[in-house]
């Protein structure tokens, strides 16, 4: 972490320049913070498209510091030499993915690994030591037939299902506390979808059983390993629907959005593949159950999302834009009635590796460890 110290204290050195640059990063703070202080953070699957985004994102966060990247095919490989981005910034090696020791280690170890890993590793000695902020789906459905009815595999740790909270902080932050042992991050397609829809169910002025939801995501939401379908020629200049009818995030809404209206619900969730690195795009549609004007349906967003650090409910009539929210942890969300059909037409968008999983972490992270919520996550979207 010696470079890393470096990297500060000569970010801390230009930014004595500049008041806004020092008030933006805190990085007085930063610098000035003695390590045992600091919220030590190891990430098993820090190689992955998740992982990297975690490393970028903690290493520009005040109050937490990465001891352990995590990896199974880059054992004892600089990190650095996986991800340039991090160039004179991670001196450290990979190295195993190791839960028992790395909880010996650390204060919370996130979790970027393919579905059922998470739940294979954890146990109650682990549990007892630090918190899992698991970016997988392992817990976060409460139905263990319904996780493996549609992962189709085996789950490993029921036991810890009740338990875990689904991190979806604009919703449950309340119950994200320091006495929370397992948070389950949200899915990308599902953190959209849900933030997008919630305020109408909630308010009882759509029909939940008539929601079709049709979503896009850029290509690193399929993950950096290798595979023909995510090929460049496959990908680029095309756009297809996949996992239409059996995607394993249709549970995951209908759970969420089924707490939200009181009953459960039955949606459909149609995703696509679309040639960009990043971003979640959805367009839902639903049946008005009463009659509503603009200004009534603004006032349902408004009511939820007035607060929300992370949540911009658009001016009227812009829809929202992938390329607006990228490299940030905003939501961006916005509604249009169609009277003709007495349907309404909800859209949001996000960055599928921040708020869709990264960013979102983080911000679990942060509600654990009684920080801000917004802490190391202010960044302004990027542009072109
Ligand atoms: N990509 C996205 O937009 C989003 C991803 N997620 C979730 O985050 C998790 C990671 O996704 P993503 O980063 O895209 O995936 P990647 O395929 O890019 O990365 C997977 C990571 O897991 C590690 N890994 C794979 N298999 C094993 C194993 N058997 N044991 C230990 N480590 C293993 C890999 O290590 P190595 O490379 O060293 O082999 C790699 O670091 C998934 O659960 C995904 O569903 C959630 C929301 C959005
Ligand atoms: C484009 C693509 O393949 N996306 C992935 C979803 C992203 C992801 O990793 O899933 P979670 O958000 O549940 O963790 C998929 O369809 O399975």
């Amino acid at each position: 972490m010696n470079k890393y110290k470096n990297y500060c204290k000569n970010l801390f050195t230009i930014s004595k320049k500049s008041s806004i640059v020092s008030k933006v990063l805190n990085l007085k703070t930063l610098y000035e913070r003695n390590d045992e202080t600091m919220i030590k953070v190891g990430i098993i699957g820090a190689t992955g498209y998740a992982g990297n985004e975690l490393v970028r994102l903690l290493l520009g966060h005040s109050e937490a510091q990465i001891e352990w990247f995590g990896s199974r095919s880059y054992i004892d490989q600089k990190y650095a030499d996986i991800y340039r981005n991090v160039f004179q910034l991670v001196d450290a090696k990979c190295m195993d993915d190791n839960m028992e020791e790395l909880a010996d280690r650390v204060d919370v170890i996130f979790t970027a690994t393919p579905q059922g890993l998470c739940a294979s590793l954890v146990n109650d000695k682990i549990l007892s030591k630090v918190k899992i902020v698991d970016l997988s789906a392992d817990f976060r459905l409460k139905n263990v037939d319904v996780y493996e009815q549609w992962y189709k595999i085996e789950h490993k740790s029921p036991q810890y299902i009740d338990e875990a909270v689904y991190g979806l902080c604009e919703i449950n932050r309340n119950k994200i506390t320091k006495d929370t042992r397992i948070v389950a991050n949200p899915g990308c397609y599902t953190t959209c979808s849900i933030l997008t829809i919630y305020p109408l169910v909630k308010e009882g002025i759509i029909d939940p059983d008539s929601i079709i939801i049709d979503a896009k995501s850029g290509t690193s939401g399929a993950g950096r390993g290798a595979k023909v379908a995510n090929l460049f020629c496959e990908v680029n200049e095309s756009m297809k629907a996949y996992g239409v009818g059996t995607h394993r995030h249709t549970p995951e809404i209908e759970e969420q959005l089924g707490y939200a209206a009181g009953k459960d619900i039955k949606l459909i969730f149609t995703p696509h593949l679309v040639p960009m690195n990043r971003g979640i795009l959805v367009t839902s549609y639903a049946d008005l159950k009463k009659d509503v004007t603009y200004e009534d349906v603004k006032a349902a967003y408004d009511k939820y999302y007035k607060d929300e650090y992370f949540v911009r409910v658009l001016d009227k009539d812009v829809c929202p834009e992938t390329r607006w929210v990228e490299g940030s942890n905003y939501v961006d969300v916005n509604f249009k009635i169609e009277p003709r059909t007495n349907r309404i037409i909800m859209m949001g968008a996000l960055d599928n590796l921040v708020k869709g999983a990264a960013g979102q972490a983080v911000q679990n992270m942060n509600l654990l460890f009684g920080l801000p919520e917004n802490t190391g996550l202010k960044q302004v979207p990027m542009f072109p």
